[in-house]
């Protein structure tokens, strides 16, 4: 690993995009107007931006249409665009350091967690969804033999994929990998934060042969960009993980323009049960570390609610003290840190905002220079009030003494969210009860985690609606199914 001053170092010496991708040039807002994307570490500004809208939106639309309907992409057989997609996955691959400082830089996410999770994880999804796609087989109905009846998958059309800060590289390539796969063509809108790896990724993606048309990018804000896509007529389908106020907004666009096809991930309020019986409190406390603290807290999977039997909660909250205190706050570029600035000054203020009030702060509470939160736990005697309703985005995580699981598993349901949940128990049985109970669409025993590609990641209730990211479940967001149904009937053959 290089040292720090060496990230520094290349970190200035980035080529940073400027331009947005449409129809395979590289190109500014139509307007002209450009907006600035800062670093949240230092407040300096990166790049200037195209700052694009609604004519932006046409004119990306009106190319991603004419490649799709041309077949340059959708009619290729799988196999080929499987080549073309393991293709760009080498080309991110070769330039990994490069995507992983300049995500960093724009998104204020630590070097360590982009060289080792955001980028290779990533290109991982990429490969996942480009091998898969040669092995998705349609189906024959169960007829009698004068009747054929046929399931064919075909690709859904022209997909808007409207991004989040959080995980700029990682949700892209969860969006990208399975939509270019089944032969859709897409137009992207990264978050207005974090468009830099995105604009790059769309560089490299004509690099390793993707045609022109196929892969769009529109940088610029939601108003402008985002919601011309969701209400465009000639978009069949919108993929949008984000807050759940603005996928909310993702329907009303639909239902009040051509009834496109909406799938939504957004957000949670997720529950950890820790039970009495827990062997080993230290690995619990480090899990709940790495759920609670993992990416600043800015995870819509982050835990934000732990459940822990009163016989053992001062001893967890003893040890999730010590795991709290050795998260190195500082510099995102320096390898040794594991908490950086907060998204943005805005992001800071509202997350910042949950530090006083209600509830015991356990260990942590300050919030320092405009960006940074320490990590934090509180205590709460109660289930009430808007550290355990709301969903916070940083690094806090609120603790509830409670007396059983059974207690446990209505608390953690008690939630207009149900994104993940998690359980900590030696008793295997009651761990599948409760996992079975608890409304969220990712449950994870004895461990905190989001699965690997190979599973599907969405919400229950205000969490998710319309389908999941990750897995094959991921190519239904951009496939219809068409039944063929034909009668053989007809021809009297004698047999
Ligand atoms: N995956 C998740 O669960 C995420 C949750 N959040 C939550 O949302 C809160 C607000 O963060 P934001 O960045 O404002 O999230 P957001 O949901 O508003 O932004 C996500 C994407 O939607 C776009 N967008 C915003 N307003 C839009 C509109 N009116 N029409 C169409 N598109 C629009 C944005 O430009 C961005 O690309 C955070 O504090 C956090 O609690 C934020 C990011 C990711
Ligand atoms: N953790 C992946 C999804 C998200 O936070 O937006």
């Amino acid at each position: 690993m290089l040292n720090k001053v060496d990230y520094k170092t290349q970190a200035k010496a980035l080529k940073l995009p400027t331009k947005m991708i449409v129809d395979g040039e590289a190109v500014t807002a139509l307007s002209g107007k450009t907006f600035p994307t800062l670093n949240p570490a230092t407040g300096e500004i990166l790049a200037e931006l195209p700052a694009a809208a609604s004519a932006d939106v046409d004119k990306a639309v009106a190319a991603a249409r004419r490649a799709f309907e041309d077949g340059r992409w959708s009619k290729l057989p799988p196999a080929s665009r499987k080549k073309v997609l393991l293709q760009l996955a080498a080309v991110i691959e070769d330039n990994a350091l490069e995507l992983a400082l300049m995500e960093s830089v724009d998104s204020g996410k630590t070097i360590n967690d982009c060289i080792n999770i955001d980028v290779p994880e990533a290109i991982n999804s990429l490969r996942w969804h480009a091998e898969a796609v040669d092995k998705i087989y349609d189906q024959v109905a169960p007829a009698n033999d004068a009747t054929l009846g046929l399931i064919v998958r075909e690709p859904i059309g022209v997909v808007g994929l409207v991004l989040p800060w959080n995980f700029p590289l990682l949700m892209l390539a969860w969006k990208i990998g399975p939509a270019l796969a089944a032969g859709c063509t897409i137009v992207v809108k990264p978050a207005e934060e974090t468009s830099l790896t995105t604009l790059r990724i769309a560089e490299l993606a004509l690099d390793a042969g993707i045609p022109a048309g196929v892969f769009n990018v529109l940088t610029g804000d939601g108003p402008d960009v985002g919601e011309p896509i969701g209400r465009h007529p000639d978009i069949d389908a919108v993929s949008f993980t984000g807050s759940t106020e603005t996928g909310r907004r993702f329907l009303k666009y639909s239902s009040e323009s051509n009834l496109k096809e909406v799938v939504l991930e957004m957000g949670g309020k997720n529950p950890c049960i820790v039970m009495d019986d827990v062997p080993d409190l230290d690995a619990v406390a480090a899990h709940i570390g790495n759920g609670a603290f993992w990416n600043m807290g800015q995870n819509c999977s982050a835990i934000s609610r732990v459940f822990v039997h009163n016989d053992v909660k001062d001893r967890l909250l003893e040890k999730l003290t010590v795991v709290a205190k050795s998260w190195t706050v500082g510099d995102p570029l320096d390898p040794e840190t594991r908490i950086g600035p907060l998204i943005s000054a805005t992001h800071f203020g509202k997350v910042s905002g949950y530090l006083g009030g209600e509830g015991r702060v356990v260990t942590g509470g300050k919030a320092f220079n405009g960006t940074t939160i320490e990590p934090t736990i509180m205590e709460f005697g109660q289930h009430d009030g808007k550290h355990v309703r709301q969903e916070i985005f940083g690094p806090i995580v609120s603790v509830v003494g409670v007396n059983s699981l059974a207690e446990a598993v209505s608390l953690a349901n008690q939630t207009e969210y149900g994104l993940a949940a998690s359980i900590f128990t030696a008793d295997g049985t009651r761990a599948l009860r409760a996992a079975r109970a608890l409304k969220a669409g990712t449950v994870t025993v004895n461990s905190y985690g989001e699965g690997d590609a190979s599973t599907p990641f969405g919400g229950y209730k205000q969490s998710g609606f319309g389908g999941r990211d990750k897995s094959l479940h991921a190519h239904d967001q951009y496939t219809q199914t068409k039944t063929l149904w034909i009668d053989l009937s007809g021809s009297n053959e004698g047999f």
